[in-house]
């Protein structure tokens, strides 16, 4: 199809190249413009296009610059993530159960207050990161928690991973006072956290969860809106429920290997050519076969989240035998005292009960 100029304008990536224009007038005195130069069809973005993203992302510094976010919870996930923030440009505000923790991010230009409370005193947005349930429950509602200062205007941001009766319970106190709430649990390990690559799973204010997209976009890959508060806790749960499953099998797998005379590092290699190849086994696998389990994601938290799992489980009474599963090797694993370490030490229960 023979396109006019005009048409040819009109498309996406329509470009024109050393063009110039010249204005003459006919034999009847009409006014004609003719062209010199070419057009050609570019994938590469327009000079407009390049100027309208400039200004885009000026304005999200400006915006970034202005927003002075709280921070909640330094362990391993809480520490990355408001490093992450202040790299960004964000002003950041910490506060630490273990108030030494909060020193490493004030060599990084972080502020410090002594309790959640003047956190939220001093912050439009407060985001927490904290363990379990009662932990994100005793920062809202204790002496000097973030109940005690939350009003009208202040967005109240929790991406610990709970289960959802604490989040609609957290969710009621804080929009009782006249705050906002989002729930925002994470999909993603220390390293992702490091590295602003986790999955946000947010429910809740959709006008807080928008103004908080500068600070996920940081923190995160990608940002879901689930809706109703309890929705980003479930979908979290049950992301881990399944996460927690597969750990068992691929320890049982690697324990099997080895009391069969099979190398378990080839079992290793053999996996990650297949349909199973996945970042998890790539990533944990070969430490656990060194027995090594530096923690990234903390055995103890993770079989929180099969026990909040097998919950939702029950409320909706799906039958999850394999889940069940997993989560007694978990709980042996922790009445070992392997806790603390990260959740793949679950593969020392199982040689253990196979002793
Ligand atoms: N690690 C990971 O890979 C991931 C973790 N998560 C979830 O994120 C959350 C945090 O995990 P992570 O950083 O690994 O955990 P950590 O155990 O490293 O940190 C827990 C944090 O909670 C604080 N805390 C615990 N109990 C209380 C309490 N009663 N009152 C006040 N603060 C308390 C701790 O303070 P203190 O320093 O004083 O002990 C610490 O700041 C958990 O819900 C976890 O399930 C989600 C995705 C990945
Ligand atoms: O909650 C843990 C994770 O890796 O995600």
């Amino acid at each position: 199809m023979i396109k006019s100029f005009a048409q040819m304008q009109n498309e996406s990536n329509f470009r024109e190249q050393n063009c110039k224009y010249f204005n003459f007038k006919d034999d009847n005195g009409s006014l004609i413009r003719k062209r010199s130069g070419f057009v050609t069809f570019s994938d590469q973005p327009s000079l407009s296009t390049i100027i309208a993203e400039r200004e885009r992302e000026r304005e999200r510094s400006r915006r970034v610059r202005k927003m002075e976010v709280g921070f909640l919870g330094l362990g391993i996930m809480g520490k990355a993530m408001s490093m992450n923030l202040l790299k960004n440009g964000f002003k950041v505000t910490v506060w630490n159960r273990t108030l030494s923790k909060c020193d490493e991010l004030v060599e990084h230009g972080a502020s410090v207050c002594e309790t959640p409370a003047e956190v939220i005193k001093k912050c439009k947005y407060t985001i927490a990161m904290l363990s379990d349930p009662s932990a994100a429950l005793s920062v809202v509602f204790d002496k000097d928690g973030v109940l005690e200062q939350i009003c009208e205007g202040k967005g109240y941001i929790d991406m610990s991973t709970v289960d959802a009766e604490t989040s609609v319970k957290i969710n009621e106190a804080i929009t009782g006072k006249g705050g906002r709430f989002v729930e925002g649990p994470v999909s993603g390990s220390k390293k992702p956290a490091e590295d602003g690559q986790l999955i946000i799973l947010a429910a809740g204010d959709k006008a807080l969860f928008e103004e908080s997209i500068p600070a996920f976009d940081v923190l995160g890959k990608k940002s879901f809106f689930l809706g109703q508060v309890g929705n980003g806790a479930k979908m979290k749960l049950i992301v881990n429920m399944i996460m927690g499953s597969m750990m068992n099998a691929f320890s049982e797998g690697l324990v099997l290997a080895d009391k069969s005379g099979l190398s378990s590092n080839t079992l290793l290699d053999i996996l990650d050519l297949g349909a199973m190849t996945n970042p998890m086994f790539k990533g944990k696998g070969p430490s656990m076969n060194k027995s090594s389990y530096p923690p990234a994601f903390p055995l103890k938290h993770q079989q929180k989240d099969m026990r909040l799992a097998l919950a939702l489980g029950d409320e909706n009474a799906v039958s999850m035998p394999v889940a069940a599963a997993a989560n007694e090797a978990f709980k042996k694993a922790r009445s070992l005292g392997l806790g603390d370490l990260d959740f793949s030490a679950v593969i020392e229960a199982i040689k253990f009960s196979r002793e």
